[in-house]
């Protein structure tokens, strides 16, 4: 059985715990019946030993499979990680989502994308990474009494997303005590109508639009000060042409939106500005986690 879920970046500017989109840049698991348990990591993560031994995919697996079954099997655990860990693309998300949606399938039980969205939800509380992670697309969400209330849209084949990915990472439950505990009127009001903005210019398809429409003031300008480099690298993609450019969830990646035809050279601008960074142009997902049987 093989389940696969995409990397996510969260808030897109203005839309703090709130919007997230998906990229075609995966974590997958292989999970295969066998006498032992065993563990085996390729990609991102595999420098990391006690991965191997006190996994988080591993404790989620096992909180669900429990519950779920009386047999008490042994599983290879084959993962291939292609989501860095700790840099704002959502590879806390992408575990959860994978772990539970796996325990379901290995012991063929149905599970919904809606339920599982809800199951997530007890192991990260803001909907942001979680939904895309599970529904692929671009997403607004919210949560009302335990439960994601979200609208998804599908992203245009003519747009591509340029990651910038420091060499630090940036720890998210770190970087959410260093974000102000109250806002401004004046700095609420500026929040709400431009995630309102981003929200309408994609419903809409209004790229033009995403310039303004992507700024922020309740978590980017406190968390970028940890690592002042990122002010150019937004800078730098933005006069290179990107429609957009936003820290990506609690950083430390750099996300920006462009038109297809503009992506390489904004790329380009990119590495020749920052070489020590890993930068790539990457496709959207529209799908979201995906099980093989
Ligand atoms: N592939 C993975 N396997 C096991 N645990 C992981 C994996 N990816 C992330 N994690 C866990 O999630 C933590 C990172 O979560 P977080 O700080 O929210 O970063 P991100 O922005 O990437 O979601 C890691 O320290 C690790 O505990
Ligand atoms: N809304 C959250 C998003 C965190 O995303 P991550 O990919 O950094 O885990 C926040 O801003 O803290």
């Amino acid at each position: 059985m093989k389940v696969s879920v995409p990397a996510t970046s969260a808030n897109m500017g203005p839309g703090f715990d709130t919007l997230g989109i998906a990229l075609q840049i995966k974590n997958q698991v292989v999970i295969k019946p066998s006498k032992f348990h065993s563990v085996s990591l390729k990609g991102e993560g595999s420098n990391n030993p006690a991965l191997k031994d006190n996994n988080m995919f591993i404790s989620i697996f096992n909180d669900f499979y429990h519950n779920l079954s009386t047999k008490r099997r042994n599983f290879r655990f084959e993962f291939y990680n292609e989501i860095p860990m700790s840099r704002g693309l959502g590879s806390s998300s992408a575990v959860i989502v994978s772990a539970i949606s796996s325990a379901y399938a290995i012991e063929g039980v149905e599970l919904s994308k809606k339920k599982l969205l809800n199951l997530a939800l007890a192991y990260e509380n803001h909907p942001d990474n979680i939904t895309p992670a599970v529904m692929g697309g671009f997403n607004v969400a919210t949560v009302q009494d335990n439960e994601v209330n979200f609208i998804k849209k599908d992203m245009p084949k003519n747009l591509r997303a340029i990651v910038v990915i420091p060499n630090r990472p940036i720890s998210t439950n770190m970087s959410r005590k260093t974000l102000p505990y109250k806002y401004s009127k004046d700095d609420a009001v500026f929040n709400l109508s431009h995630a309102s903005l981003l929200t309408a210019a994609f419903m809409s398809e209004n790229w033009e639009m995403l310039r303004i429409a992507s700024l922020d003031k309740f978590h980017q300008k406190y968390r970028m000060k940890q690592m002042p480099e990122l002010f150019e690298v937004q800078k730098t993609s933005l006069k290179a042409g990107s429609l957009m450019s936003t820290l990506s969830g609690s950083g430390s990646t750099f996300f920006s939106i462009a038109y297809a035809e503009d992506s390489k050279k904004i790329e380009r601008e990119l590495r020749n500005r920052f070489p020590h960074f890993k930068i790539f142009t990457t496709d959207f997902d529209n799908y979201g986690v995906r099980v093989e049987k």
